[in-house]
């Protein structure tokens, strides 16, 4: 499992050993991390060290210094080295260092903008170094200039120093000008920021650099499962275990007019393992229903008298759709499991549990805080996913898996968990029946089951909601393999996935 952390958590952890004297060991160990990684990328593109060149944007604070104790190792490798000073001072010691190896000092003023933009362009590495965790707010005056005139022109190999610079390491909100990273090495942990939308679409990929203060962190403020987690935590079912003992799931999906989403919501489903699909819905879905998936039990009646251990409910479901949403509100009444899905969303009561697991994309999410009095347009909770997801999770009382290209889950507790295995290939209409599916399926078979021990009792239905963004997005990402994927697709990707665990 990876643990991310804000900026604050790492910055009091980090305390002790300043009070010890210890920060410059620290430093140098986050140096000598990031120089390391700007080798193996160059190494990785097939470049020699000796005559490739870096350029180092240096803040004042110790970010920059972080930034300028790499450059300075780098320039002892055989690299030319050269550093942009954005705040006409710079960390005392590692400009030393830098200068000492032989590195070329170049200062930022408002009229020398576009000249040392130009000089980064050129080089075949750029380390962001100007702002790290100490940041408020975004860059203003030539700083903020050069970024974004560096943004545009899209340099070679862009290193973030800890976090890119801008970027909000807490929240993963982005003050422009923010200049995209190819890879962020962070320091001690990863920061919470690199792990959410906005912030994921600069990290690039995240290097996480111990720097040996990471047994003074607390309770992580973000976390993401690994291949690891989902082993471990994945359904087994036992040499004596029957379809009623593997997980029974309801599923009140689909109508006539998105029939569809009823036939992929169950394709999720069976892929995932349930040990039994039940389908209530109108008479001409459930033919289409059965006829695409044989396996499922197909009927009319009530939900209130089904016998199942999960539900999933609303994919396909419109307003007008009256029968379905009174199946709607009866499973909802039952007390089980449930993964409440598009048509679902505006059914439910409003104090929730968190059992109940909402899956809104960003538009759902924001009409959903909107009855609850929280006015937020769509573009301002897209800036914001990690504060809106939480905000969502404590108005219901429900956990909350918020879609999107970084999928977060949100427990009422505060817990939360951000899963990014999916590909944009996988935005494609059906594709978020799947995943209700995927999910209603583990909520059936792991809902009772010792596995879930491992996991603190207050975060288990989130971890299971995570996991099935895991699988889902693992399995988009296998049947697309870089091309277009269909939903069906996705969902017979599952197996194969879980087979890989
Ligand atoms: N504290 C530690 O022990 C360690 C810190 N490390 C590094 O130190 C960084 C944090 O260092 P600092 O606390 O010095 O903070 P930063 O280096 O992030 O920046 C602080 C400086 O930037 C200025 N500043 C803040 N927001 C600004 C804005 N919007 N525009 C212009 N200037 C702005 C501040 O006034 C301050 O002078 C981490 O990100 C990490 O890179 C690492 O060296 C590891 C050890
Ligand atoms: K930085």
């Amino acid at each position: 499992m990876i643990s991310a952390y804000t900026g604050t958590q790492i910055r009091e952890a980090e305390k002790p050993f300043l009070a010890d004297g210890v920060g410059a060991v620290l430093m140098q160990r986050a140096a000598y991390g990031l120089a390391n990684t700007v080798v193996h990328e160059l190494r990785g593109r097939g470049r020699r060290l000796y005559g490739s060149s870096v350029a180092v944007l240096a803040g004042k604070g110790n970010n920059g210094g972080d930034g300028l104790f790499a450059a300075a190792l780098l320039a002892r490798r055989g690299l030319r080295a050269t550093a942009l000073l954005t705040a006409g001072a710079a960390h005392e010691a590692g400009l030393a260092e830098f200068r000492r190896a032989g590195g070329h000092v170049l200062a930022l003023t408002a009229d020398n903008i576009a000249e040392l933009a130009a000089a980064a362009a050129g080089a075949d590495v750029v380390i962001d170094a100007v702002l790290g965790t100490g940041a408020q707010g975004g860059l203003r005056g030539p700083a903020g200039a050069l970024l974004e005139r560096l943004a545009q022109t899209h340099p070679g190999l862009v290193v973030a120093c800890d976090i890119p610079s801008g970027l909000d390491a807490d929240t993963g909100e982005v003050n422009e000008p923010v200049l995209p990273a190819d890879v962020t090495v962070t320091f001690g942990a990863a920061k919470a920021g690199l792990l959410a939308d906005p912030g994921a679409d600069f990290a690039g990929s995240v290097h996480v650099v111990p720097i040996g203060m990471e047994a003074a962190l607390p309770e992580p403020a973000l976390r993401r499962l690994e291949a690891q987690d989902l082993h471990r935590l994945r359904p087994q079912p036992v040499r004596r275990s029957h379809k009623y003992t593997r997980g029974v799931l309801g599923v009140v999906a689909g109508s006539e007019r998105y029939p569809g989403a009823a036939v992929l919501a169950c394709r999720g489903a069976l892929a995932a393992g349930a040990g039994m699909v039940r389908y209530l819905g109108p008479p001409d879905v459930a033919d289409l229903v059965r006829e695409s998936c044989p396996e499922v039990v197909c009927g009319q009646g009530s939900s209130a008298e089904a016998h199942v251990q999960a539900w999933v409910l609303g994919p396909g479901v419109d307003e007008s759709a009256g029968d379905q949403l009174q199946r709607i509100r009866d499973a909802a009444a039952t007390g089980l499991p449930v993964v409440a899905d598009a048509g679902a969303l505006p059914a439910l009561p409003r104090i929730l549990a968190p059992h109940q697991i909402l899956t809104p994309h960003i538009g759902e999410l924001a009409a959903l805080l909107a009855g609850y009095g929280v006015e937020s347009d769509r573009a301002r909770l897209e800036g914001a996913t990690l504060a809106a997801a939480r905000r969502g999770a404590a108005l219901t009382g429900a956990t909350v898996l918020l879609k999107g290209a970084t999928t977060l889950v949100a427990a009422p507790g505060g817990t939360v968990f951000s899963q990014s295995e999916a590909t944009p290939w996988m935005a494609t209409a059906g594709s978020g029946d799947v995943l209700a599916g995927v999910l209603g399926a583990l909520l059936a078979q792991l809902s009772g089951s010792a596995t879930m021990d491992h996991v603190p009792r207050g975060d288990r239905w989130a971890a299971i909601a995570a996991m099935a963004a895991s699988l889902h997005g693992r399995a988009g990402a296998m049947a697309s393999a870089g091309g277009p994927v269909t939903a069906t697709a996705v969902a017979r990707a599952i197996p194969e996935v879980i087979r890989h665990m």
